[in-house]
């Protein structure tokens, strides 16, 4: 477009440069140094003649003459032969429809000392959805920084903390160093395990959202009762890579209402002597973390305890030596396993843990551990030291496994075969265990 063709083929350019004019979906002028059109297409014909004074639209200029007085000027000082005289400056024009300002952006090209070539569109929609925008993330931004009991996170797609804000920071104390971490960072060490954490995503996944209440900690080590919801980021491409955000995770404190209702759940929930779960609670984890690993394969151990000669413990030094040892031995278990395993007391001197994604030589060892530690230990009372040992089963969850009961039943005989063997020890349990009497 560097001039007007003369020959016959230049001619056919002519015409081919018309046909593009025309067709363009966007304004198009060409017009001389001074402003004079000498072409324009019908889309910058009617962007342009609302503006015209007089109707006519011979000078670029004297149309825009209004909404953008500085443009002859501009053109006079660009002092370069070719360029862009300015570009996408917007022009607003006033009396637009429903008397919204319709905004046209203008680009003017220079394309030789004769020759400038305005680019008209009308961006009103445009801006005004980007307005909107700014408007939605001023909004946003107020709710964040005015909340005060909610986190705000997004995670990618592996589940790592994808951005800080303020409110984690103002939640939790957690800075910045937190980004690309694993969203466990808000809990006690040892309360998740990577499956668990997967297992979350999934089911936000599956069903939109997935929520879970528990203890979680600030960065300053000090705990408080913490409610997480994540759910998936809306139109999410799931084959975008891992490292693009993915979830957002509102994280928040609600350690008040927590205390407040703590009381009847400790009731429900825990063993009123030791403090561990009850039965109760211990089946409904057994539940939950079997149909877990049905639907997502991974190890699952329990252990079964049961205290040697209790009843010996009980006649000799009462019965409330018997509860002091009870008592010693849910603490001795709370300290040797993770906070993610569930410690129970089943019932009289027999208590049991669930482990999840753990195997039988893993749960084994650390049970292990556990009997050479409680045999030394001795439960002082009333001057002297109550020694005690016991005798426990592990077993582990299998395609096998129908249910609760079944895996309660292999770890169940596993013990009594320790007890039979001569107590103070651990017994893994194998299909041979089912033939014994
Ligand atoms: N102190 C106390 N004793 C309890 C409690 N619940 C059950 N017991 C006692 O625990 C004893 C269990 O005795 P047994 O079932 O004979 O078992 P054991 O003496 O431990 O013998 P083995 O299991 O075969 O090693 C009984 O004497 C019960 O009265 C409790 O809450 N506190």
């Amino acid at each position: 477009m560097s001039g007007f063709p003369s020959g016959s083929d230049e001619a056919a350019e002519h015409e081919a440069l018309i046909q593009f004019l025309y067709l363009a979906p966007v304004g198009l002028v060409q017009a001389d140094m001074d402003g004079a059109i000498t072409l324009i297409n019908p889309i910058s014909a009617q962007l342009l003649m609302p503006l015209s004074r007089d109707g006519g639209l011979d000078n670029l200029f004297t149309a825009l003459q209004d909404v953008a007085p500085d443009l002859r000027a501009s053109c006079e000082r660009f002092a370069a032969p070719s360029g862009m005289v300015c570009d996408g400056q917007h022009l607003h024009l006033h009396g637009g429809q429903r008397n919204t300002p319709q905004i046209l952006s203008l680009s003017l090209l220079k394309l030789n000392g004769q020759r400038l070539m305005a680019v008209l569109q009308d961006v009103t929609l445009q801006v005004q959805r980007e307005r909107q925008l700014r408007q939605s993330d001023a909004w946003l931004n107020a709710l964040l920084a005015s909340i005060t009991d909610y986190a705000l996170v997004s995670l990618d797609g592996a589940g790592r903390v994808d951005q800080w804000n303020a409110s984690i920071g103002r939640v939790t104390g957690h800075t910045q160093a937190i980004v690309g971490q694993p969203y466990s960072v808000f809990d006690p060490a040892d309360a998740t395990t990577p499956e668990g954490l997967r297992d979350r995503l999934r089911e936000a996944d599956d069903s939109g959202w997935s929520l879970d209440e528990g203890l979680r900690l600030r960065a300053d080590g000090t705990p408080f009762w913490g409610s997480v919801l994540i759910a998936p980021l809306p139109e999410r491409d799931p084959q975008a890579p891992d490292t693009d955000p993915a979830y957002s995770l509102v994280l928040r404190d609600i350690t008040d209402r927590r205390e407040a209702s703590e009381t009847w759940r400790q009731a429900i929930f825990s063993d009123h002597l030791t403090g561990v779960a009850n039965r109760r609670a211990f089946f409904y984890a057994v539940e939950m973390e079997l149909g877990r690993a049905q639907r997502f394969p991974r190890p699952v151990a329990l252990v079964m305890l049961d205290l040697d000669h209790f009843k010996r413990i009980n006649d000799t030094h009462g019965h409330a030596a018997g509860d002091a040892v009870l008592g010693a031995f849910a603490q001795a278990l709370r300290g040797v396993f993770r906070a993610v395993d569930v410690v129970a007391r089943l019932g009289g001197e027999e208590f049991a843990v669930l482990l999840p994604s753990t195997d039988v030589i893993q749960a084994s060892a650390v049970v292990e551990r556990l009997r050479a530690a409680i045999e030394l230990q001795g439960v002082p009372w009333e001057g002297t030291e109550i020694r005690f040992t016991f005798s426990a089963g592990v077993a582990s969850w299998d395609a096998q496994v129908a249910g609760v009961d079944a895996l309660l039943h292999r770890a169940d005989r596993a013990m009594y075969a320790a007890k039979a063997a001569g107590r103070n020890r651990i017994v893994r349990w194998s299909p041979d265990l089912e033939d014994a009497p």
